[in-house]
């Protein structure tokens, strides 16, 4: 392209050139893909996309505005936005901004009339890596020694870059199903998401938000009901303090995981994580319930995966599958039905459940929004 103002660098030395458009500058990271068809907004402030670049695969990007109302935490998280073709427009319902100046005024650099197809087909290929978007003005060897200088995404604790300071109470936003009106949920907060924290309250949750260094101890002197561990962004093999908290809280009140959550409480019961090679981002990944049979249309967004005991990494969808772990029995709930591989888990011996997904959505589909009322019912049965 001779008129590209941008481009994008790949740590294994593939270059594609765009034009530049949000703010000035230059952002490195890991680059990775999402499928999804909208929630742009919501991706780049999900805590997950930490330190990574968004590779949008969607055709347009900012064909709706921004709102207060679609932030999952209270910044923008990921590096920077790239995209096929990028639009500048405020005429969604409760918009309160347009896309490339929300990009621009949060310091965030994107990339626009960029090869998306041939850069996706190339990660998913070649699996996700580091790299970075560039002004056309910096040299590529300016560019390769800032990536060079960027930790690569395997072993790297981000839940410390994210993590609240101080406990947060958060006060419940509805009431829960009969028998279990309220209920107190203590979350070691790795990088939450706004959706979850909200589908919890609606559910007459109080939510307790603690920093990841909480002990195993001042969990259990406190009053909680459960324990929940939510999403957020690097390795769960990295978070071995983490897991050591939680083998500490298995089994002596219900555990509930989404995400790297789930990847943490299959670590802490004696279960392995992976990377991916591209990960699993976007709004469309059908998902089965092997409980009902049922599928589900889920939102993902995870780089990294739990193997079973034996070290494989996927797992059949036509029986059920009981591994032994060192809390006991664990059965294969949710399995991916694109590669196979695990996505939940529900403890038998103990009373916990997991899913590698995001039931709340924010973006995506609301299909297992009733993970939550099943949660909240067996936490008040427990
Ligand atoms: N959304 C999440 O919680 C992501 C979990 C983890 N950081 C991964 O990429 O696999």
């Amino acid at each position: 392209m001779n008129d590209a103002t941008a481009y994008v660098l790949l740590e294994d030395g593939e270059r594609f050139d765009g034009i530049a458009c949000g703010a000035d500058g230059h952002a490195v990271g890991e680059v990775v893909f999402t499928t999804g068809m909208t929630g742009y907004q919501e991706a780049m402030s999900d805590p997950s996309f930490n330190a990574q670049l968004i590779t949008f695969t969607t055709a347009h990007v900012g064909n709706y505005g921004v709102s207060a109302e679609a932030m999952e935490s209270d910044r923008i998280h990921a590096r920077a936005a790239i995209m096929r073709a990028a639009t500048n427009r405020d005429d969604a319902p409760g918009a309160e901004g347009r896309w490339l100046d929300w990009l621009r005024d949060n310091g965030i650099p994107g990339i626009t009339d960029l090869d998306t197809r041939a850069l996706v087909r190339h990660i998913r290929d070649q699996g996700a890596m580091r790299g970075g978007l560039f002004p056309a003005s910096m040299t590529e060897e300016e560019a390769r020694a800032l990536i060079a200088a960027e930790p690569p995404m395997a072993g790297r604790d981000l839940a410390r870059a994210v993590t609240p300071s101080e406990t947060v109470v958060l006060e419940p936003l509805g009431e829960g199903p009969a028998g279990a009106e309220h209920t107190r949920i203590a979350m070691i907060d790795t990088g939450v998401k706004a959706s979850i924290l909200r589908n919890l309250r609606l559910r007459g949750a109080t939510v307790e938000l603690h920093p990841c260094t909480v002990t195993a101890e001042q969990l259990l002197a406190g009053d909680a009901d459960a324990f929940f561990m939510a999403s957020g962004p690097g390795d769960p093999a990295a978070l071995d303090y983490l897991v050591a908290t939680l083998r500490e809280l298995v089994g002596k009140k219900p555990v509930y995981g989404i995400c790297l959550g789930h990847q943490l409480l299959c670590r802490a019961v004696g279960l392995e994580t992976y990377k991916l090679p591209f990960g699993h981002r976007g709004a469309n990944h059908p998902v089965m319930d092997l409980t009902t049979g049922r599928v589900e249309i889920t939102s993902q967004n995870h780089g990294f995966s739990v193997r079973g005991p034996g070290g494989s990494a996927t797992v059949p969808t036509d029986a059920p599958v009981r591994w032994e772990t060192d809390f006991g029995i664990a059965e294969l709930t949710h399995v991916n039905l694109y590669d196979h591989t695990v996505e939940g888990l529900a403890l038998r011996d103990v009373v916990g459940a997991t899913v590698q997904y995001h039931p709340e959505a924010g973006p995506g589909p609301r299909d297992s929004l009733y993970l939550f009322d099943r949660f909240i019912k067996e936490i008040a049965g427990a």
